[in-house]
């Protein structure tokens, strides 16, 4: 079903040519993409990331440095996109989507062009911008292109990268977002569309502001986001030592570099904790209970107690693990909920917690979040109160392990 219905329009309609014109040899990029016949009906499809923009402005750099460890050098020899490169990213039960590199030659609005069913299935637009160049045109195009999609999909997420800043001073950074803002918001006020909401970042391939972006836009796509925030208040709030006393410590830090990988299990849990896991499935241990560093700085060492919830991830984006356990009252823990944690390259946010203020908060045997006091008086915020129970979930995880696990394992 879905193969013609994704195929037809797009084989019939993009090409290579200028502006305008619509050569009818237009497909599918040939390095990642399915095949057209593997595609998705679109009502089962995954969330839709759609990368638009004016030629050159940096689309496929994004997606190459992001998603398949692009150095940000390698870039420079990038050929134009002459053709639409569909990616599946797959990286566990909750962040799956596809980006959708378009090129930037292209007209969408060409008649004979089927948009409306581009952005009937699409989840999030991001509109690259080079904050290089002069952007009069692109702000042109931005306008054109996110009214469009809204008047067809009004449920899209409408994200404007600002892209190239590094090439500019703070000032100048600041400035540039300012008047982007102000004219891209103006043409929207004219145009009596105030509910468009556009939302505005700075960015460039060759720091961690794509990452912090891109898992931005990302995270909008998960329908659990408000569960998982709660989840990560927790993880925040018992995430206590500083890497400046502890610099061997992996320590994850800020809400937005995070992503959970399951539900909450059902649970009679009354507290969490959340241990750090290895790639390859297993908490990492030390003598002194903090989280060591592999060689290169991408994430915690191996270790020696498996997890039997692990997920995989092939994506950069989230390369590290983490997991929450559920307390289950009188009983040992009992579900255990595997986060995994955005991170590139060791590239360890120092910033301090945004949301400290959960203190008080526990969580309910249904996962949700209560704001009542701990039940057992044991606040989540006070490290030493959770050194006990992260010996705890080793148990449950190993019971060969309980004795020789030091406590302490989880970040505290
Ligand atoms: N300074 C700087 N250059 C960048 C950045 N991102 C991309 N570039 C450069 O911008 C140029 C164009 O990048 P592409 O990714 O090919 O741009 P595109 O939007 O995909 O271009 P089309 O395929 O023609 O639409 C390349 O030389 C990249 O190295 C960035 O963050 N900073």
């Amino acid at each position: 079903m879905s193969l013609q219905y994704e195929e037809e329009p797009l084989a019939e309609h993009y090409g290579y040519g200028p502006p305008d014109s619509f050569p009818k040899d237009f497909g599918y990029g040939e390095e990642e993409e399915e095949e057209a016949e593997d595609l998705p009906a679109p009502a089962d499809s995954k969330p839709r990331i759609l990368l638009m923009g004016l030629r050159r402005s940096g689309k496929s750099s994004i997606q190459k440095v992001v998603f398949h460890k692009m150095s940000p050098n390698e870039t420079l020899f990038l050929e134009s996109t002459n053709k639409i490169y569909k990616d599946d990213i797959s990286s566990s039960s909750f962040v799956n989507f596809q980006i959708w590199d378009f090129p930037g030659q292209v007209d969408f609005f060409d008649p004979t062009f089927d948009y409306e069913m581009i952005f009937r299935g699409t989840g999030a637009l991001i509109f690259v911008i080079d904050a290089q160049d002069d952007y009069v045109e692109a702000l042109g195009r931005l306008h054109l292109t996110v009214t469009r999609a809204y008047r067809v999909n009004p449920d899209i997420n409408f994200e404007v990268f600002i892209h190239k800043v590094d090439g500019l001073s703070d000032d100048h950074k600041i400035e540039t977002q300012r008047d982007i803002h102000q004219r891209a918001n103006d043409d929207l006020v004219d145009a009596s569309l105030e509910k468009l909401h556009l939302s505005f970042y700075l960015t460039s391939i060759y720091d961690h502001s794509i990452f912090e972006a891109f898992s931005k836009v990302v995270q909008k796509l998960i329908p659990q986001l408000p569960t998982l925030e709660n989840l990560l208040n927790i993880f925040i709030s018992v995430s206590r030592r500083e890497p400046a006393q502890h610099p061997h410590l992996w320590r994850p830090s800020v809400l937005n570099n995070l992503v959970v990988t399951e539900t909450i299990k059902e649970s009679g849990g009354r507290g969490a904790l959340i241990s750090p896991l290895s790639s390859n499935g297993s908490v990492p241990l030390s003598s002194d209970g903090s989280v060591p560093l592999s060689s290169d700085g991408s994430g915690p060492l191996s270790s020696n107690v498996p997890c039997p919830l692990m997920v995989q991830s092939p994506c950069p984006l989230m390369k590290c693990y983490g997991m929450v356990a559920l307390r289950g009252g009188e009983r040992s823990w009992d579900a255990y909920v595997p986060v995994e944690i955005s991170q590139r390259g060791g590239n360890l946010s120092t910033e301090p917690h945004a949301n400290g203020g959960t203190s008080q908060q526990s969580l309910t045997p249904r996962g949700d979040l209560s704001t009542e006091p701990h039940a057992n008086g044991g606040p989540l915020n006070e490290p030493h109160a959770n050194r006990g129970t992260s010996q705890q979930s080793l148990t449950k995880l190993s019971e060969s392990q309980r004795d020789s696990s030091p406590p302490g394992v989880g970040i505290q």
